[in-house]
This record gives structure tokens, sequence and C-alpha cells, in this order.
């Protein structure tokens, strides 16, 4: 559905975005990850048509982008990272001349306008000015304008930026109810954001693509994490017989606990045996849980080495 090759695009001498490619299926929610200036902006203008690449191409459901602009744009809703409102405009007035500029027939805009304030939840702000409504009540201003036409791909730049807890919290489900939908990539610096509602993660170093994975490979522990109050010379034996488990490592805890973690095709599975095999042993267990990989320490290793964007 979304084609991306080889895209390119620099700023004078600087290289916001370096031969980035990836293909996006439809239905997917994708997360495009990374820390403030790594290109994510960048690519999604470029994706939205508003931003020439300097090489590389984009195509949309086989439209190439750059030759096909208007078309490729109509299956598109974009929300950019500091959406335009104008203040002095009712939230439906504001719809109204949106839904103008994306061609749609005068006929057909009651409907759509109503239909974004409903999947928004803004019906007891329709007829508001937008200089009165709060970060997360404009946010959805900016998600209505985006959805008005009901595109079959969804751009989101940063969509809980700024926003409260409960506002977030509100944006990450009107995100999946979208998701139902449309295609969805939305951009972010915060990893929970990923966790919370993308399949697939992208992450930018520097302008790149430095990973492109799906979030459940990310996530699966490959260790199952063990806190008893035994040596290491007394427990490791008896841990490392036990059915399924390849290696065992261990290190102090506090008072006089030892933790071990115990190497699994799968962690998860491997619990209950453990449980079953430590009941035979005259031993306390404290803590018996699947290594949690997250996303937090994947993303510190991909980005934390080197984050300014490449100069020429
Ligand atoms: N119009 C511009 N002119 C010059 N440099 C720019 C321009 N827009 C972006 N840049 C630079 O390009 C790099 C990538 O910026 P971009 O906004 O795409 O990153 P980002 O990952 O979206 O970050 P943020 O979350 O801060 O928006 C940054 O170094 C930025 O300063």
């Amino acid at each position: 559905m979304i084609e991306v090759r080889e895209l390119s695009r620099s700023y004078g001498e600087l290289k916001a975005v370096q031969q980035v490619s990836f293909d996006i299926g439809r239905g997917e929610i994708v997360g495009l990850l990374g820390h403030n200036g790594a290109g994510k902006t960048t690519i999604m203008k470029m994706m939205t048509g508003y931003l020439e690449p300097s090489s590389g191409s984009i195509r949309i459901d086989a439209l190439d982008i750059a030759e096909q602009r208007r078309e490729a744009q109509r299956r598109i809703g974009y929300l950019p990272e500091n959406c335009p409102l104008y203040p002095e405009m009712r939230v439906i007035d504001y719809l109204d001349y949106q839904a103008a500029l994306h061609g749609m027939p005068d006929n057909r805009r009651p409907a759509a306008i109503r239909r974004a304030i409903e999947r928004t939840d803004l019906g007891p702000k329709a007829t508001a000015t937008i200089a009165t409504l709060s970060r997360g009540y404009r946010q959805r201003v900016g998600v209505a304008q985006a959805i008005l036409h009901e595109p079959a791909i969804l751009i989101l730049d940063e969509p809980t930026n700024g926003l409260d807890p409960s506002q977030i919290q509100h944006m990450r489900s009107l995100v999946r109810e979208l998701a139902k939908d449309a295609t969805l990539i939305i951009s972010t610096h915060v990893l929970q954001e990923v966790e919370a509602v993308c399949s697939r993660v992208l992450i930018m170093r520097g302008g790149q693509l430095a990973l492109d994975s799906a979030l459940d490979a990310i996530g699966r522990p490959k260790r199952l994490l063990v806190t008893l109050d035994r040596a290491a010379e007394e427990a490791r034996p008896v841990l490392a017989r036990i059915e399924g488990v390849t290696a065992v490592e261990s290190w102090d805890g506090d008072a006089g606990l030892r933790h071990f973690a115990l190497s699994a095709e799968d962690p998860q599975a491997l619990a209950p045996v453990v449980a079953k095999a430590l009941g035979r042993q005259p031993w306390n267990l404290y803590a018996l849980a699947p290594e949690r990989r997250d996303l937090e320490d994947l993303f510190g290793a991909v980005t934390l080495e080197q984050m300014e964007v490449a100069h020429v």
C-alpha cells in the first residue's frame, strides 16, 4: 500500500533523511520512532506530498507521489506536528473550510463533518471557537480535519505531544478506533506510545532507518528470571537440569537473595515447569517472571550512540 524507496532529503548541507526504504501494508499500525531531529517529520512531509525528496520515491497505492500528487493525497489524511488551526474560527467552520480545501463538494460536506466530529468526540465543542479549546481538543480538531475525506491512510505526526495524561488516553483510544478503518503511521519520540497502539516500529536515528521490526519480535523475552534465597553453587546445577533451560546466569541481589536468568526458547512456557521443580526443593522462591526487554532498552541501544543528523 505504501512503498518508500531510498528516500533522502537534505536541507542545504544537512542530510535530514538518508536512503530510507520500507513498505507498509494495508491495515498496519506503524510507529515511526526517534528522538527530536531524527527525521520523522521530514519523512512524513514527503509521504504526504508536502515536501519534495532530494532523491528516492514514494508510492501510495501504486501512485507515484511525485507524478500523481493530488491523486495520492486524496488517499491520505495528515495531522501535521503543529497542525495549523485558525483560532478565531469555530470548529465546525474550520472543518467546513478544510473540507472545501480537500475538494469535497458542498452537498457532501455536512455529512462528512458530522461524521468526523462524531468519531473524534468533538460534539460538545462543535460550535466553540478554536481559541477557547484545550490542547487536547485542538488535537482532536486536527485529527477531525485529517479524517474528513475518510482516507485509507492516516499519517499522524506526534499526535499526543503536549497532551496531559487523560488527553493522551483519549487520543490513544481514538487512534485505535481509527485504525479499524485505516492504515496508520504515527510518529513519536515516546516509546510507550508505540507500545500502546502499534504493531510495528520503524526506528529512525540520525536520518537513517535503524530498525524495522514487528513489536512482537522486539518484546519477546528470551530468559526467565528467578530470585531465590540460595547460593549460586547450590541452585545453578538444579536449575540447569530443568528441561528447556539452555543456560543459567546468576548475580547477587539484596538481602542475601540471588537472581538467576534461565535462557530458554519460550520462557513463558518454562515458568510453570520451573515453579514445579523448585517446589521440590526446600528453597524460598521470591520472584519468577520472563525478562522484559522493552522498547526503552532497544531505543537506547539504537539511538544513544549517535544522535546528530549526519552532515556532508
Ligand atoms: N526546513 C528546514 N530547514 C533546515 N533544517 C531543517 C528543516 N526542517 C527540519 N530540519 C532539520 O532536519 C533534521 C530532521 O528534522 P525533523 O523535523 O524531520 O526531525 P523529527 O524526527 O521530526 O524531530 P522532531 O520530533 O523534533 O520534529 C533536524 O536536524 C532539523 O533541524
